[in-house]
């Protein structure tokens, strides 16, 4: 099963595993249809599962064959052995929760920030206006003799209304998590009942003219002077969700998204292939629980910081 993995890559197979837990499965809309798996999801789902199961399996294998060695650094998984081992956890904590520890940290955070970058990354393309304000910005803060660095994210005052101006109108989970009401309650007139399965669409709330001017214009200026965050408190913008089940990996996510933007943009200019025009790039979105560009995106760096980064210019696939 492991072939699969080899043949295909991790995150293709990744991919597929959320196309299959995004598609709605007829059967749990209408139980007695279950049993059939009209549309053999199910099936598919059981086979990626072992495809998983037997990767991870081969990962503890391997951490268990290192642990008899004395290694100097230990990972998330040798932590999680030990507690394993010794029964830290303060309840039952064995293999299978190593394992899906393992899946729901690669599922949840692979495929969501380099998602997220190529969207945002797609629209500075888009805007070359917006492109050059946040060249500008880096410019400033960071000169041209170095490389942006962490340290110097929470100065970057532009690009973070850029950011949140991406996750707007790109929600990479544009349903959130589906989750469940733990009561009954009102929202806006409408009864829930307690146990009622909720799908909450930020990508519908990102767009929603009674709440953003213009919705579908990119326009990170919306954001001068606002304090709407990302975090979960304005619920108009809840590209990690809210609350308790709102994203445990957002602080991590919102680094690697702003970094790495904050370096393609003040390391290079980019221009597109064949004289396309940037309103020429398809926007086309792809279903799945990480919802991807349908299409590859491509352009051509040229780099803008003399004598720093040996990088001769190519064309380069951003996805
Ligand atoms: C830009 C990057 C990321 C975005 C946009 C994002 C977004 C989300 C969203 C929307 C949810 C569902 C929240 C809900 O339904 O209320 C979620 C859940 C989750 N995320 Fe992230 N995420 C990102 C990166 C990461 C990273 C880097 C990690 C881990 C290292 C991570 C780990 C998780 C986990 C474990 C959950 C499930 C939480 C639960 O069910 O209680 N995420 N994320």
């Amino acid at each position: 099963m492991d072939g699969e993995f080899d043949e295909r890559g991790f995150k293709d197979v990744i991919q597929e595993a959320l196309v299959v837990a995004a598609t709605p499965n007829i059967g749990e809309f209408i139980p007695f249809l279950d049993v059939f798996d009209l549309q053999e999801l199910t099936r598919r789902m059981k086979e990626l599962a072992k495809i998983f199961d037997d990767f991870f399996e081969r990962v503890i294998y391997e951490h268990v064959q290192d642990s008899k060695e004395d290694k100097k650094t230990k990972d998330i998984v040798d932590t999680m052995m030990n507690i394993m081992q010794f029964g830290e956890a303060e309840f039952e904590f064995d293999r299978r929760n190593v394992k899906a520890i393992m899946l729901d940290m690669l599922i949840a955070s692979m495929d969501t920030s380099a998602t997220t970058i190529d969207w945002i990354f797609t629209e500075l393309i888009r805007h070359p206006k917006v492109m050059k304000k946040l060249q500008n910005e880096l410019e400033q803060i960071v000169g041209l003799n170095r490389v942006v660095e962490e340290s110097d994210l929470e100065k970057l005052v532009y690009l973070d209304m850029v950011i949140k101006e991406g996750f707007r109108l790109h929600p990479i989970a544009p349903l959130l998590a589906p989750h469940e009401s733990i009561e009954d309650c009102t929202i806006d007139g409408f009864d829930i009942p307690k146990g009622s399965r909720i799908l909450v669409n930020t990508w519908a709330i990102g767009r929603d003219p009674e709440i953003w001017p213009e919705p579908e214009k990119f326009m990170p200026e919306r954001f001068v002077g606002s304090n709407i965050d990302l975090r979960g408190r304005d619920f108009q913008l809840l590209p990690f969700g809210s609350g308790r089940r709102s994203c445990p990996g957002l602080q991590l996510g919102l680094t690697i998204v702003r970094l790495v933007l904050a370096q393609l943009v003040h390391c290079f200019d980019w221009e597109l292939p064949n004289d396309m025009k940037p309103n020429d790039l398809d926007m086309t979105e792809k279903f799945g629980l990480v919802m991807a560009r349908a299409q590859h995106l491509r352009a051509i760096p040229t780099h803008r910081l003399e004598n720093i980064l040996g990088i001769s210019n190519e064309q380069v696939e951003l996805s």
